[in-house]
């Protein structure tokens, strides 16, 4: 699953020692998505039924995708597998010791509820799967893990209702629930329709993510910010096509959850070179950088951070910038902000001294 790693191997050596250790926030970086070669192969050999390769070589071509309808289509059969909170368990917990290994101390994972309980897991089993898995990922691998529940648009105004019942129901919310987004293909799917559901999860106290801007053009990302009152943007690739919003982005400190490699793997950019993140940096706006779903496209995050590397000219001190922004940027409280910038720093001194 290394089609899209050259990036990383081209990073200097050291700059790639340091980037392992960094301690870093993730926060975009979707929960089935991050399904690592091994457990897809043990979820499709539970499932024999599935379409889905059980061989993790044979994976690699199975995750090479024409364009981003294709790559839905492929996301949904991974979704497939996972049948039982068991399996809901078993991913969550999986995907944060990934993370952990990567040195994330803190990652914000995007889950789709309602694709689960549609395929019939009960949703008081669901919660208590995820909830579970965060605190035995906490406790063992010391990794924070919050959640980030989003609407799958294309599936409509039903699912809408769905989520944000899930999201907003005292009885059901899980305790790690920080944040309420929108997924899934953006062509035909307006943004406006949602904005009473968002509206309500607002209300509820989580804080705005949806994706926009990704395979749309920056009108998308203006809807999300009227109409969705978006604190953060999911990807914003397509921003760079109105200075007007890229002016707006900045002067509101509004952060880009940017995904470079994601980006190739879904044909939403042609090359690495013609990313857009020079720009997004030179108008002045946030940018993180973020995974979103990993093995699917033959990265992880320390390789997001080699490529950012690559195309901002950044040595450690501007990796490590980069690493604090997203902690800024993240929903984290301000005492647990505090110890990743300062883990940042001590790491980074360290690294730089004589
Ligand atoms: O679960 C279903 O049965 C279902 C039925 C109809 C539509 C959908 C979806 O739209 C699911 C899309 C799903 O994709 C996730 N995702 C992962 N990576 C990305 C991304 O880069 N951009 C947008 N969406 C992404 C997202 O979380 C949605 O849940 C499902
Ligand atoms: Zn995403």
């Amino acid at each position: 699953m290394t089609q899209h790693l050259g990036a990383f191997a081209a990073a200097p050596r050291d700059l790639h020692a340091f980037i392992a250790g960094l301690p870093k926030a993730e926060l975009h970086v979707h929960h089935v998505g991050s399904a690592s070669p091994r457990i897809v192969s043990e979820l499709a050999a539970r499932h024999p039924d599935s379409k889905v390769p059980t061989d993790p070589e044979a994976l690699v071509d199975y995750f090479t995708f024409t364009d981003f309808a294709h790559f839905v289509e492929v996301y949904l059969s991974v979704v497939d597998l996972i049948r039982t909170p068991e399996d809901v368990r078993l991913l969550t917990y999986e995907v944060a010791r990934d993370l952990a290994r990567q040195q994330v101390r803190y990652a914000e994972l995007t889950v789709t509820p309602w694709s689960s309980t549609r395929r019939n897991i009960d949703e008081r089993a669901f919660m208590d799967a995820i909830e579970d898995a965060r605190k035995a990922a906490e406790a063992e691998f010391g990794a924070v893990l919050r959640w980030c529940f989003d609407i799958p648009g294309e599936a409509g105004l039903e699912a809408a209702e769905e989520t944000t019942r899930l999201a907003t129901d005292d009885r059901l919310r899980p305790e790690g629930l920080v944040s309420f987004g929108l997924g899934g293909p953006e062509i035909g799917v307006e943004r406006p329709q949602f904005k009473p559901y968002f509206d309500r999860a607002i209300a509820a106290g989580l804080r705005s993510v949806p994706h926009a801007g990704e395979t749309t053009g920056p009108e998308t990302v203006w809807d999300a910010l009227t109409h969705l009152r978006a604190e953060r943007i999911g990807h914003g690739t397509n921003s760079f096509q109105d200075p007007k919003l890229l002016a707006h982005l900045a002067e509101h400190r509004i952060p880009l959850e940017v995904c470079p490699t994601s980006n190739i793997a879904t044909r939403a950019v042609r090359s690495l070179d013609e990313h857009p993140i020079k720009e997004f940096v030179k108008a002045g706006i946030v940018v993180t950088i973020n995974s979103d779903d990993p093995p699917m496209f033959g990265t992880d995050l320390n390789n997001e951070y080699a490529v950012a590397a690559r195309l901002l000219n950044l040595d450690a001190e501007g990796l490590a910038a980069l690493a604090k922004s997203a902690v800024d940027a993240s929903f984290l409280d301000e005492a647990g902000k505090a110890a990743i910038r300062d883990e940042i720093d001590t790491y980074t001194s360290a690294w730089l001294a004589p």
